[in-house]
């Protein structure tokens, strides 16, 4: 089981200059623990992507700290973080983001192409394609796979340098019921057995029931759910 968890402490991100400041996050604190798979529910506009790229060290908050897999990412350069990022970090997108012209196989062997994550640790395209029941479409590209299909060889590409944390952005937005919950199902199982600190940004109330918990974000303010 990994040690590392996500750390956000009394983080402010204020966005834009002047008299058109947003604060897109007003001091957010917020702890996930390895294992651990959180969701964030909140309107639009009220800071879930702020929060998903100061915890990915894409954005350099105002202020506070930012601990992730027991490296502090705030006071980094950009080189150093870019490397915490291909070490300790995987990213799920929307609809799995991947290359057109590439195969299921050669989506994951890409970032293994960019070195290995922490300590040297890599996994296999080959073990992580049967992880998420993809091992006999690892030749097909992303037109010939369904769209639930295209979202697990992304979840199987954010997981091949054997990631700390996973930060998942709406990973059902385009995907029936039934696919959605095979989706959190599998976020959440792999969250569990891997020891990863994952956040999921989602507006879909449908699959909560495999959250460890569920916070609200309102206004750069983020509090757990009531009831
Ligand atoms: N580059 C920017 N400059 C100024 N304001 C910004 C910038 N990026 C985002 N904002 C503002 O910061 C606030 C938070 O935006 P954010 O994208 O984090 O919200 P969100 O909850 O992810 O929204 P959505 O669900 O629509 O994706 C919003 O008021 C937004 O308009």
């Amino acid at each position: 089981m990994k040690t590392s968890r996500i750390e956000l402490r009394d983080v402010v991100l204020t966005l834009g200059d002047g008299e058109e400041t947003v604060t897109a996050l007003d001091h957010v604190d917020l702890t996930v623990e390895p294992g651990e798979l959180i969701a964030i529910l909140g309107p639009s506009g009220s800071g879930k992507s702020s929060l998903l790229a100061v915890a990915g060290g894409l954005s350099t908050p105002t202020s506070g700290t930012v601990v992730v897999g027991g490296e502090t990412l705030t006071g980094r350069s950009r080189k150093e973080l870019t490397r915490l990022r291909r070490e300790l970090i995987g990213f799920v997108f929307q609809s799995g983001n991947l290359l057109p012209s590439l195969t299921a196989a050669d989506q994951l062997r890409l970032p293994a192409t960019f070195g290995a994550g922490r300590n040297g640790a890599q996994r296999s395209p080959a073990e992580l394609l049967a992880e998420v029941g993809l091992e006999h479409k690892a030749d097909r590209r992303p037109h010939q796979l369904s769209g639930g299909e295209r979202q697990r060889v992304g979840i199987a590409r954010a997981l091949i340098a054997d990631p700390a944390v996973l930060l998942v952005d709406e990973p059902t937005a385009a995907l029936d019921r039934a696919r959605s919950h095979e989706i959190v199902q599998l976020l959440a199982k792999e969250t569990h057995e891997h020891g990863i600190a994952t956040i999921m940004v989602t507006h879909d109330h449908d699959v909560l029931e495999y959250c460890d918990r569920v916070l609200v974000m309102e206004d750069g303010r983020l509090s757990e759910q009531e009831g």
